[in-house]
């Protein structure tokens, strides 16, 4: 057996071109949706990242606006940057790249943010919101693999699902997605201190390995006809993409997210769909 693809490609093109409807739809109406960025450092992944979301925002319509800090720069430099970026009306949304470099505190500045223009759905007030049940942006990669399953046909409701990995922008907040009344999975989030990975992850009907530990989750550990989407990223000494599951899965599994080609463009896509979707919420229709 050789596993179906969840392509993430096709899926985020298909989202950006519905996508360029809705931003020439607010602008007919006088809206113009920006999307500001903040990159500290030049770690090449991070810029390579900041440099897809403004190719993307040229795609669609959406207007950019880039501010770059070096490593050096101070908690309080940071935070400057991100009073402008509340403060500009051009800006309607707007994300933080992340990791920020060692010293910074990532949670200060995320709640500095205007939660109005929180573009990743980072913000502690949107999280909150997200746990309440109440419209907000969602965090994009978690938002992004319900999509990519959805959009694929791969059932959701009733199904359990195994996260591997603890980190903000995937493994802590999709459980809060998945185990909404709509989408209606059991969640299993496993960590460093899970005692049998193995074990917990035999049981998945859908596995998020989101550790960025390469081939943390082997062909043994996988159910036979499990969805396995892989969101962890790790390089090789060529600087290749290695992700967190074994190739020999793909014989294994039925569904198979590929690393890179598969999460990585869905949470471009719905960040987009975020900014879209703030502006929307600020200009409703009269
Ligand atoms: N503020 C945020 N920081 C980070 C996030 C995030 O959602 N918000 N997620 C990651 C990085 N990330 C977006 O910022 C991201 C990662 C990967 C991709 C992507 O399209 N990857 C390609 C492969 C690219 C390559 O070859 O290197 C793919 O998977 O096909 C997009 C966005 C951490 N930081």
């Amino acid at each position: 057996m050789s596993a179906q693809i969840l392509d993430g490609k096709a899926t985020a093109a298909a989202i950006k071109s519905e996508l360029t409807e809705r931003v020439q739809a607010l602008k007919a109406r006088g809206v113009a949706p920006g999307l500001g960025t903040l990159l500290v450092g030049d770690d090449p992944g991070s810029k390579w990242y900041v440099a897809g979301k403004h190719r993307d925002c040229a795609q669609v319509g959406i207007g950019s606006i880039q501010r770059e800090l070096p490593d050096t720069a101070t908690q309080e430099e940071i935070e400057a940057v991100v009073r402008e970026l509340n403060d500009d009306p051009a800006c309607t949304g707007y994300i933080v790249q992340l990791p920020l470099p060692k010293g910074i505190d990532t949670n200060r500045v995320l709640e500095l943010m205007d939660p109005a223009k929180d573009a990743d759905g980072l913000h502690p007030t949107n999280l909150g919101r997200l746990v309440l049940g109440v419209a907000a942006p969602l965090p994009c990669t978690p938002n992004g693999i319900v999509e990519l399953l959805r959009r694929h046909g791969v059932a959701i409701n009733g199904a359990h699902v195994v996260v591997v990995g603890r980190g903000i922008t995937v493994g802590r907040s999709i459980g809060l997605l998945l185990t909404r009344k709509s989408e209606n999975a059991t969640v299993t989030l496993c960590h460093t201190g899970t005692r049998d990975l193995s074990a917990q992850l035999r049981q998945a009907d859908i596995i998020v390995a989101a550790a960025g530990v390469p081939h943390i989750v082997k062909p043994e550990d996988v159910k036979p006809g499990a969805a396995v989407l892989d969101v962890g990223v790790s390089r090789d000494e060529h600087g290749k993409i290695v992700g967190d599951v074994h190739p020999g899965v793909a014989e294994v599994a039925a569904w198979l997210s590929p690393n890179p080609g598969g999460v990585g463009p869905m949470t471009r896509a719905l960040l987009l769909q975020n900014v879209v979707e703030t502006a929307e919420r600020a200009a409703p229709r009269a």
